[in-house]
């Protein structure tokens, strides 16, 4: 993490988190969380840089600079959507915190003592306006989170007509990947934290409008980062509260090592498939926007070489909980039957 000196002055962080017992630092002028982590930088390549093909054939994360794949949105701000958005409802997370932790609310009804982390509100662009126009840090934090679908204005469909389609495609079809299937369209306050988790999805994250912080860990740090069991409701996401680690339950987690970036507008991360990412919107950046893109992964390649990546190593571990899930009947059976196999066997 940065120098200590680095610690901003709580009157910055007061003025837009309230009272808010998290330390923070500034980072390259951006002021983000101070956390205890080994971190480092991201390479930044120009979007034509020929490293970049060969960076993204092999899963490496990498920002790319003044790439203009999302040019068009540039100009999406909160006055421009909401005359253009549609009169369509929008996904809106609310939190008691800063975190916006996501969980599939299919599965909350088979964990009984499950509480949910945030609640999901539909609401019309205009309304999801006035709050954040009128937010104050003692209101519940708001986190707009909606999949972009044809029920946008015709001047939204013309921007992202006018994304960079060809060289998007081209690397699609390259990189061997499946469908794109979804653009996140993300409108979030400065200090809103989307927790570690990992996606099964390859993403261009492309950042709009203001800053957001994303660390990242490869997928080989499964071992430090505890995620919940596959058929909890935060199935993906860390157990780990990087505010306050529980070292006794999760001791890996202090040797954890980890990547960061900035990401500002115009800027294009490649969020490579499994790779974990805690993604925060800076205390000093303003309003958020971003636009993600999901592509499905590839075909399974026939030939499989050994050792396995880390990545098929997870693949595995998920299938593993998926068919004990299955086989056993009840997913309450299934860490009681692997500690059987494991306990003095394999430990
Ligand atoms: C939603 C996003 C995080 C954020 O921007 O808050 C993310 O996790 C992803 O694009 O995979
Ligand atoms: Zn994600």
């Amino acid at each position: 993490s940065a120098e200590p000196s680095a610690v901003v002055s709580a009157a910055d962080v007061l003025a837009v988190n309230g009272a808010d017992s998290h330390q923070y630092i500034d980072f390259k002028g951006h002021v983000v969380r101070n956390y205890d982590l080994q971190l480092e930088d991201i390479p930044r390549l120009n979007h034509d840089d020929p490293r970049v093909e060969s960076m993204i054939a092999n899963e490496e994360p990498v920002v790319l600079t003044n790439s203009d794949i999302i040019a068009t949105a540039l100009k999406w701000d909160l006055n421009y959507l909401r005359e253009n958005i549609g009169p369509g409802n929008f996904s809106v997370y609310s939190s008691k915190t800063s975190k916006f932790m996501y969980f599939d609310d299919k599965r909350a009804k088979d964990w009984p003592n499950f509480v949910p982390p945030t609640e999901r509100h539909e609401m019309k662009f205009e309304e999801f306006f006035e709050r954040i126009a009128n937010f104050r840090s003692s209101d519940t934090r708001i986190y707009l989170q909606q999949m972009l679908n044809d029920s946008v204005g015709k001047n939204i469909v013309k921007d992202f007509l006018g994304f960079k389609w060809n060289w998007l495609t081209a690397i699609q079809r390259k990189m061997k990947w499946g469908t794109l299937t979804s653009n996140l369209l993300l409108i979030g306050l400065p200090g809103n934290i989307t927790p570690v988790h990992y996606d099964e999805q390859q993403n261009f994250f492309c950042q709009v409008s203001g800053y957001k912080r994303i660390i990242l860990f490869h997928p080989d740090q499964f071992k430090c980062l505890y995620p919940f069991p596959l058929y909890h409701p935060c199935d993906r996401q860390s157990q780990v509260d990087f505010d306050n680690p529980d070292y006794a339950r999760f001791p890996k987690f202090k040797e954890v090592k980890g990547f960061q970036a900035i990401v500002g507008p115009g800027d294009v991360l490649y969020l490579p498939m499994y790779w974990w990412h805690h993604v925060e919107s800076t205390i000093n950046g303003g309003i958020t926007t971003s636009v993600n893109f999901w592509y499905k992964a590839g075909p399974t390649p026939s030939q499989i070489t050994h050792p396995l990546t880390a990545q098929q190593k997870v693949a595995v571990m998920r299938n593993i909980e998926r068919m004990l899930g299955e086989a056993l009947g009840d997913h309450r059976e299934i860490g009681p039957l692997l500690n059987c196999m494991v306990n003095g066997r394999y430990s």
